[in-house]
């Protein structure tokens, strides 16, 4: 932990919350005001916990890690293919991080008060494929829907595997994304009437929202000698997190003591964290706290997270209520899609897209 780390983005425990989020669905005001203020603790205390009765069926969550051990198992030319680098270019940005990303390929970047400077920077020790938001995953748009104008290009363009590679691997990842996604929707609402707000405050933001999803494998790392880390400390990025994290632990998150804590899988459970937009609207109150993957288990590792956004184009801009004379706010407000772009293009060996 470095002196000058933002409390907002260290952990207020030792252990993390399991929250039942049945009465999500509820329709009844006062248990989803219940729900709330168990979610507001959970943000403000610690910024990551896990739910429980999420509503994502379990043969989907069983059914997506089979499809991420399916590909990873492909050999690497196969999975070369469909390489990250040569996802869509154009001329204001480089690449559009889709698909592909090898061993190495990702950097560590540090977060924002502790960067790892560039020239430190080492490839991590993880391979993922990543995905962005295409309609057909959004249960709210017609089958035919458009998407809008895409300023920042970080919508769609997948690079799906073919039937032939892997069958049935985008059809799997779709229907996952849309369960995912009509969870974040409504997780949006909860977070809304934490915050003191009406329940469709966000509804405006998240019309084509900003979610984009990855595959990931973290192979067993040794135990003793050089550490190559799974995935670096880092905070996201977008609003929330989902996380599927599978059987094998590896996910830790930094405490207020400067420990890491380990997320360890809690079977019928996902993990959510608070990422850094979120956190801004909140001026910080609710935290984006750092967090790492070192996989130290032996086994191979499998992680399915859901990053969540409001519409790229939509403004993230400190609540009012949430500042003060003493607590200005932390941030100028600042698009969804610039923010998510700068941070991209860090985070890639070799891309500066
Ligand atoms: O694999 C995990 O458990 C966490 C992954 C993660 O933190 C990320 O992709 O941002
Ligand atoms: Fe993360």
């Amino acid at each position: 932990m470095n002196q000058q780390t933002d409390s907002s983005q260290l952990a207020n425990c030792d252990n993390i919350p399991v929250i039942d989020f049945s009465s999500v669905d509820s329709t009844s005001p006062e248990e989803r005001q219940k729900l709330a203020q168990t979610v507001f603790d959970a943000c403000s205390q610690v910024g990551f916990f896990y739910i429980r009765n999420h509503g994502i069926p379990e043969t989907l969550v069983n059914g997506i890690h089979d499809a991420a051990r399916h590909f990873f198992d492909l050999p690497e030319e196969e999975k070369m293919k469909f390489y990250i680098g040569n996802s869509q270019v154009s001329i204001k940005y480089p690449m559009k991080f889709r698909g592909y990303s090898p061993i190495g390929g990702e950097k560590s970047t540090g977060t924002e008060d502790d960067p790892v400077p560039e020239e430190e920077a080492t490839g991590v020790l993880s391979e993922a494929f990543d995905i962005g938001y295409e309609v057909v995953m959004d249960s709210t748009k017609p089958k035919n829907a458009v998407l809008p104008p895409d300023p920042y290009e970080l919508y769609g363009d997948n690079q799906w595997p073919d039937e032939k590679t892997i069958p049935g691997f985008s059809k799997m990842y779709i229907k996952y994304c849309i369960s995912a996604l009509d969870l974040c929707r409504k997780m949006m609402k909860i977070f809304a009437l934490a915050l003191g707000l009406p329940e469709t405050y966000f509804d405006s933001s998240i019309q084509t929202p900003g979610v984009t999803s990855r595959m990931m494998h973290y192979p067993a790392q040794p135990v003793s000698g050089e550490v190559q880390e799974g995935l670096g400390a880092h905070t996201d990025w977008e609003c929330f997190t989902i996380l599927s994290q599978g059987k094998v632990p590896g996910l830790e998150i930094l405490n207020h003591k400067g420990e890491w804590i380990l997320a360890p899988p809690i079977p019928g459970t996902l993990v959510v964290n608070i990422a850094d937009c979120l956190s801004t609207w909140t001026n910080k109150k609710f935290k984006s706290t750092i967090h790492r993957v070192n996989n130290l288990s032996g086994e191979e590792r499998y992680s399915i997270p859901f990053f969540f956004g409001v519409d790229y184009d939509a403004t993230v801009s400190v609540l009012k209520k949430y500042t003060s004379d003493v607590n200005p706010p932390c941030r100028p407000p600042f698009k969804a899609g610039d923010w998510v772009r700068e941070k991209l293009s860090r985070a890639y060996v070799g891309y500066e897209g």
